[in-house]
C-alpha cells in the first residue's frame, strides 16, 4: 500500500495504536486476525498468496501464524519493505505479469489461502470507486482460481455496493461455503466487508463470463431521463476519465434555433446544448430565416439563445414562451390551440341565467370565508400548542397563555362550569352546541350578509368531533393493547380505578369542590334553583366524603396508618368532637376486626379466650369505649355477615392496606413524628401549581401524557431513603411462595413420619417379651430407617488415556468416587475370567 495518510484522529484508534506496540505495518493485521480466530485457515495453511500486500501486515500475521518452513507470497503495485519467510514483488495483479510471476514462484505448488485485501485508489465518486473495488475481486478470484488447491480457502475484501450480490453469487458457483464477515477492527464507518470462501470446487473448465466484469456487474438500462430536472438544476460536471461516448466528442453544442421550434422536447434541447443559433447553414434554412426576422425573437431572446449554460430559471421560462409563440404563428399545434378547440365545443352551451351566478359567487364568497376561518383557527391552535410547549419548558406562566389557562381563579373564570351552570346556561348547553353564540360571532355573520357560515362551521366541528372520536377510540385501543402486556401498567390501571393515584397535594378539583361548598352556603336562597344546578353539574359520583380535614382520599387513607395513630397535631384543630369519636370507634372496629380474625384462626377454646382478652383489653384501654356501647351494637350487625367479607371490605377502604413504600412517603412521615412538619405544613404544601388545573374536557390521551411527568417533585432525606431501601431489601429476602410451600411439605412430611415412629416405638416399649437392649436396637433401626438412606455418589469410570495417561491421583475435572480404567485391565480381568472358569 502506498504511505497512507491518516486523515483526521478518527484513523488513529485503538487499532492503529495496538498495531503500533505490536510492530505490524498496518492496523489491518487486527482484521487478519480476527477472521482467522473464526475461520482458522492459516493454521492449516503450507502455502499462502497475499494479493495486495502492501505494506505488508497481513505478510507478518500469516508468517507469525502458519506453521514453519511455509510459503508465503506477496504481491502488489506499491514495494514491499522485506518480511522474514516471506517472498514479496511489486506488481498489478490484473496483469498477465503478475501471474507468471506467481506462476514462477509456486512452481508446482498449489496454494493452501490467497487472500485479497486490495482497494484501488479511492477518493474520486463512490460508484466509481466501489466498482474498481470489485473489478480487483474479480482480478484476484481469477488469480485464485489458477492458484488454490482443491478445497482452499480465499478470502476477499469487498464494497457493499450494487455490485456486493453478483460477486457473492460468482462466489458460490465456485466455493462451497461462503460466508461475508465484518471482523470488529473494521471500522463501522467503513463499507467494507470480508468475504470468506472455503472448499474451492477446482472445476475442470470455469466459464470465462463468471470472471468478466463486463458480464458480472451488468448494468440495467437507465430509466428515462429527467430533462426537466436537467434544465434547473444542471448536474455538475464531473471530467470524464472514461473517456466520452461514442460520436459525442466535443463539448460545446450548438443548434439552429428553428429546431427549438420544431422540437416537440424543447427542455432536452435546452438541457444538452449551449448555443442556439441564427447563422444560415449552407444550404440555407428557410424557417430559420423566418425566425430571425421575426419581432417576437427580439435581443433579449438572442441574447439568451448565444449561451444556454449561464440561463436561470426565469431565462429559460422566456425562452420557452417564446417558442410557443412562434410555433403559433408557423402554426404548428400548440397546448393553447388544442385548449381552444375545447372551449369550441362547449360553446353552445347556454349561459347561465343572472340568478344562478349571483348564486355561484354567493357560493364562492362563503367557501373563501370558511376556509379563512378554517386557516385562523389552525393559526390560533398552533399558536395556543406552541405557548403550552414554551409554558412547559418554564419560558412561560400560565397567565400568558390566554384566558382558558387563567384557571378557576383568573380572568378565564367566566369558563368555569359552576359559573356557566349559575346562569342556568348549562341546559342551553345541553340542547346544542350552537344555542349560544357570543356577540361577536353574531355580529359578524350579521356583517358577512350570508346569512351565516354556521353551515360550515357545523360541518367543521362536526369533522373535529369526529376525529376527537376517532382519537378518543385509538387511544382507548391502544391502552387496552397495552394492558394486555404490561403488567405495571396494569397496576397502574387498578390504582386509579380505586382512586388511589400518588397524592399531589389538594388537587384542583378537590379544592373546587370545597370553594363551591363554602360559596354554596353564602348564597341565598333565592339562588336555591341554580344551586340545585350547580350541584347537578358538579356532582361527585362517589358518595363518600371526597375529604376530611382538607385532605385528599389519598391523604386521609395515609394519615391514617398505625403509625400516625398518636401523634398529636397531625389533624387540624377545627377538628370537631364527632371525628375524633369516630376515629376512637373506627380504632376500636379495625381491633375488634383483628381479634375477630385471630380467633377464627385458632381453636374453639382459644377462640373465646381471645376474644374476651381482647374485650377486657380495649375496655381497659380507654373510657371511651364504654360509651360507645351504642355504637357497637349497631356495628354488631356485621358480625352476624361473614367475617372474610367484612375483612375485604376493610381492605377495600385501604386502611389495612396502606403502605409506606415511597422515599418521599416515608420523608414525610419521618418528618410528621420528629415535628419538622405539621399537618397545616402539609396542606400548605398541596397549595402548588399543580393543583390549580383544570382538567376538565381534556383529553384522556393528554391527562394520561401529562400526568406522567406534570407532578410536585417531593423532597427526600437520605434516611428515608435508606429505611424504604431496607424494607426493599427484607421484602427481597422473603422466599417465593413455591419455595416457602416446597419447605412447608417436607416439613409436614417429616412431623407425619415422625409421628409414626413415635406410634412404632411405643409398641415396641409396650411389647413384654423384648430385652431393653432389643427394643433399643429395634428402636435405633426404626430411626435410621425413617431417616432414609443417604445415596451414594455412582463411582466415575475414568479412562487412563490422553491426558490421564500413567496419571497417579485424582484426574482433572472429576468429583466424587472415581475408578481409573486401562486396556490392559480390561484384558487382565477377561484373563481372570477365564481361568477361574477354567478352574471350575
Ligand atoms: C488496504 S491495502 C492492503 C493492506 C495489506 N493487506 C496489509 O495488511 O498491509 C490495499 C493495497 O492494494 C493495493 N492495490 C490496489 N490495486 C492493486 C492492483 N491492481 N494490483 C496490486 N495491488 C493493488 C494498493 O497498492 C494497496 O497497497
Amino acid at each position: 500500500m502506498g504511505i497512507q495518510k491518516k486523515h483526521g484522529k478518527g484513523r488513529l484508534d485503538k487499532w492503529y495504536k495496538l498495531a503500533k506496540e505490536k510492530g505490524y505495518r498496518a492496523r489491518a493485521a487486527f482484521k487478519l486476525i480476527q477472521l482467522n480466530k473464526k475461520y482458522g485457515f492459516l493454521e492449516k495453511s503450507k502455502v499462502v498468496l497475499d494479493l495486495c500486500a502492501a505494506p505488508g501486515s497481513w505478510c507478518q500475521v500469516a508468517a507469525e501464524t502458519m506453521p514453519p518452513n511455509s510459503i508465503i507470497i506477496g504481491v502488489d503495485l506499491s514495494p514491499i519493505k522485506p518480511i522474514s519467510k516471506v517472498i514479496t514483488f511489486q506488481s498489478d495483479i490484473t496483469t498477465e505479469k503478475c501471474r507468471a510471476t506467481i506462476r514462477g514462484h509456486l512452481k508446482t505448488w498449489k496454494a493452501d489461502t490467497v487472500l485479497h485485501d486490495g482497494a484501488p485508489n479511492v477518493g474520486t465518486a463512490w460508484v466509481q470507486d466501489s466498482f474498481n473495488q470489485a473489478a480487483l475481486v474479480l482480478a484476484s478470484l481469477k488469480l485464485a482460481t489458477e492458484f488454490l488447491i482443491e478445497g482452499g480457502t480465499f478470502v476477499t475484501k469487498v464494497f457493499r455496493s450494487k455490485d456486493y450480490n453478483p460477486l457473492l453469487w460468482v462466489f458460490n458457483q465456485l466455493f462451497t461455503k461462503v460466508e461475508a464477515t465484518k471482523p470488529p477492527s473494521s471500522r463501522n464507518v467503513s463499507a467494507e466487508i470480508f468475504v470468506v470462501c472455503r472448499g474451492f470446487k477446482a472445476p475442470k473448465r470455469i466459464d470465462p463470463r463468471l470472471l468478466d466484469p463486463r458480464s458480472v456487474f451488468e448494468d440495467l438500462a437507465d430509466p428515462t431521463p429527467n430533462n426537466e430536472a436537467k434544465v434547473y438544476n444542471p448536474e455538475i460536471k464531473k471530467r470524464r476519465r472514461e473517456g466520452y461516448e461514442e460520436g459525442d466528442y466535443i463539448q460545446f453544442k450548438e443548434i439552429p434555433a428553428s429546431e427549438f421550434i420544431q422540437t416537440t422536447d424543447p427542455i432536452d434541447i435546452l438541457g444538452q446544448y449551449n448555443k442556439l443559433s441564427f447563422i444560415q447553414p449552407k444550404n440555407g434554412d428557410v424557417a430559420l430565416a423566418a425566425l430571425d426576422k421575426l419581432p417576437e425573437t427580439t435581443a433579449e431572446i438572442r441574447n439568451c439563445c448565444a449561451d444556454l449554460k449561464v440561463l436561470g430559471r426565469k431565462e429559460f421560462k422566456l425562452l420557452l414562451k417564446w417558442r410557443l409563440k412562434v410555433r403559433e404563428i408557423f402554426g404548428f399545434a400548440t397546448k393553447k390551440s388544442a385548449k381552444e378547440a375545447l372551449v369550441e365545443e362547449v360553446a353552445e352551451v347556454e349561459p347561465m341565467d343572472e340568478e344562478m351566478k349571483i348564486q355561484e359567487d354567493l357560493e364562492k364568497i362563503k367557501e373563501r370565508e370558511s376556509s379563512k376561518k378554517k386557516r385562523e383557527r389552525r393559526r390560533e391552535n398552533e399558536k395556543r400548542a406552541k405557548e403550552i410547549v414554551r409554558m412547559q419548558m418554564n419560558m412561560t406562566a400560565p397567565m400568558d397563555i390566554g384566558k382558558e389557562q387563567d384557571g378557576p381563579r383568573g380572568e378565564g373564570e367566566i369558563f368555569r362550569l359552576k359559573s356557566v351552570d349559575k346562569t342556568a346556561a348549562m341546559a342551553r348547553l345541553a340542547k346544542g352546541r350552537m344555542a349560544i353564540l357570543t356577540d361577536n360571532e353574531a355580529r359578524t355573520d350579521r356583517d358577512s350578509g350570508l346569512g351565516s357560515d354556521q353551515e360550515s362551521d357545523a360541518e367543521s366541528d362536526e369533522e373535529e368531533d369526529r376525529l376527537e372520536r376517532e382519537l378518543d377510540g385509538m387511544y382507548d385501543a391502544y391502552r387496552e393493547r397495552k394492558a394486555e402486556s404490561d403488567a405495571k401498567y396494569r397496576a397502574k390501571k387498578a390504582r386509579k380505578e380505586h382512586n388511589d393515584d400518588e397524592w399531589a397535594g389538594v388537587s384542583a378539583s378537590e379544592h373546587e369542590s370545597d370553594e363551591e361548598g363554602l360559596e354554596e352556603e353564602s348564597d341565598d336562597d333565592d339562588d336555591s334553583e341554580t344551586e340545585e344546578a350547580g350541584q347537578s353539574l358538579l356532582k361527585d359520583l362517589d358518595n363518600r366524603p371526597e375529604e376530611e380535614n382538607g385532605l385528599s382520599k389519598r391523604a386521609r387513607n395515609f394519615f391514617e396508618q398505625d403509625v400516625f395513630k398518636d401523634i398529636s397535631g397531625l389533624m387540624s384543630e377545627d377538628d370537631n368532637e364527632d371525628d375524633e369519636e369516630a376515629k376512637a370507634v373506627a380504632v376500636k372496629i379495625s381491633k375488634k376486626k383483628s381479634s375477630k380474625k385471630e380467633a377464627a384462626t385458632e381453636s374453639a377454646k382459644q377462640k373465646a379466650d381471645a376474644a374476651s382478652k381482647s374485650k377486657s383489653k380495649s375496655k381497659k384501654g380507654s373510657k371511651q369505649d364504654e360509651d360507645d356501647d351504642d355504637f357497637e351494637m349497631v356495628r354488631a350487625e356485621e358480625e352476624d355477615s361473614d367475617w372474610e367479607e367484612a375483612e375485604k371490605a376493610a381492605k377495600k377502604g385501604s386502611k389495612a392496606d396502606i403502605d409506606i413504600v415511597t422515599a418521599e412517603a416515608m420523608t414525610l412521615a419521618h418528618q410528621l413524628a420528629s415535628g419538622e412538619k405539621s399537618s397545616y405544613d402539609v396542606v400548605d404544601d398541596g397549595y402548588n401549581k399543580h393543583s390549580f388545573k383544570d382538567k376538565h374536557g381534556m383529553p384522556d390521551w393528554f391527562l394520561d401524557d401529562e400526568g406522567k411527568h406534570d407532578r410536585p417533585q417531593k423532597p427526600i432525606t437520605k434516611a428515608a431513603a435508606d429505611a424504604i431501601k431496607e424494607k426493599l431489601r427484607a421484602y427481597n429476602a422473603r422466599p417465593i411462595k413455591k419455595v416457602a410451600e416446597a419447605r412447608a411439605r417436607k416439613k409436614f412430611k417429616q412431623a407425619q413420619r415422625l409421628e409414626k415412629l413415635k406410634k412404632k416405638a411405643d409398641i415396641l416399649i409396650q411389647e413384654e417379651g423384648l430385652s431393653e437392649k432389643d427394643k433399643a436396637s429395634s428402636i435405633a433401626k426404626l430411626v435410621s430407617q425413617a431417616k432414609g438412606k443417604k445415596r451414594r455418589m455412582p463411582i466415575k469410570v475414568v479412562k487412563a488415556q490422553g491426558a490421564n495417561r500413567g496419571l497417579s491421583g485424582r484426574p482433572k475435572g472429576v468429583k466424587g468416587r472415581y475408578k481409573m480404567v486401562d486396556p490392559r485391565m480390561k484384558k487382565e480381568m477377561r484373563a481372570m475370567k477365564r481361568i477361574t472358569k477354567k478352574k471350575r
